[in-house]
């Protein structure tokens, strides 16, 4: 396998002058470089319609750019791969099956469930803490808890990047930030490297090692993150998160909060 090295990081991820234009030729995106490091967080922040979602989906695979190339590892994205994790604002879970059944589908999907996909589904939905919800049907569930369902089905297969296109943005802020902290807590543990949409800034600022703003169709700026000393659940409450976060808003080009 090729790994991919730029500045001493390997690269999980690589876009390269991306470009993509819908068949309407209304939108179009121009020419997008981006470099996401081994077990980074990267987000993708921006105003509606800016095209955040686009450009997830031709970093994911699920659609494949006009001109430029997407890497994976250095290995060229064509269509998703078994190495990548996907959660979507919906979490688009069958109400016909149980929370455990749910996690396993991707699984299911392609082969037999083993008992080792069994107790790896048990492992998730207790680090996610929605073990006592294993046999209840996600109807039956708030939607904090479904969110945290659609994460543990996204890592069943165990990839090294995930790709999460607003997924919190429909719950209240306390059920938001506390799947933020559960984000966060996964990265460090399992090491997977996210590439984070989403228009909130706070949440932008609090999730990543660097953020990109996305402006009609261009990453109109990029920012690296402070390097934070104070422990993840704090952090919001400092005077350099809140500053971090003025910084963040004038580059989206919002004046006032
Ligand atoms: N299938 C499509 N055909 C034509 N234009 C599209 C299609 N899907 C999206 N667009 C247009 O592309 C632009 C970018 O859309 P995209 O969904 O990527 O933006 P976004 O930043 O993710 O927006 P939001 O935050 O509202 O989800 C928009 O102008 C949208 O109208």
């Amino acid at each position: 396998m090729t790994t991919w090295i730029r500045g001493g990081h390997i690269m999980e991820l690589e876009l390269q002058k991306v470009s993509y234009q819908y068949k309407d030729k209304n939108f179009a995106l121009k020419g997008i470089d981006w470099q996401l490091p081994t077990g980074e967080i990267h987000c993708w922040l921006g105003r509606s319609g800016s095209g955040k979602s686009t450009l997830l989906e031709l970093a994911a695979g699920l659609k494949n750019p006009t001109k430029g190339k997407v890497y994976h590892q250095g290995h060229i994205v064509t269509k998703p791969s078994n190495k990548i994790g996907f959660v979507f604002q919906e979490a688009t879970l069958l109400n016909w099956k149980t929370v455990l059944d749910n996690v396993l589908l991707p699984i299911q999907l392609q082969r037999e469930i083993t008992t080792e996909d069994i107790n790896y589904a048990e492992v998730l939905l207790e680090i996610l803490q929605i073990s006592e919800f294993a046999e209840r049907i996600p109807s039956t569930l708030s939607g904090g808890q479904k969110s945290r369902v659609a994460i543990a089905r996204a890592l069943i297969k165990k990839p090294t990047l995930l790709f999460l296109d607003e997924p919190f943005a429909a719950l209240d802020i306390i059920t938001r930030e506390e799947l933020q902290n559960e984000l966060l807590r996964l990265n460090k543990r399992e090491k997977i490297a996210m590439l984070f949409v989403t228009h909130d800034v706070t949440e932008a600022a609090f999730l990543a090692d660097q953020i990109g703003v996305i402006s009609q169709g261009e990453i109109s700026s990029q920012k690296k993150s402070p390097s934070w000393e104070e422990t993840e659940i704090n952090r919001r409450d400092t005077q350099k998160f809140r500053e971090y976060c003025i910084n963040i808003r004038h580059l989206l080009g919002v004046e006032h909060e």
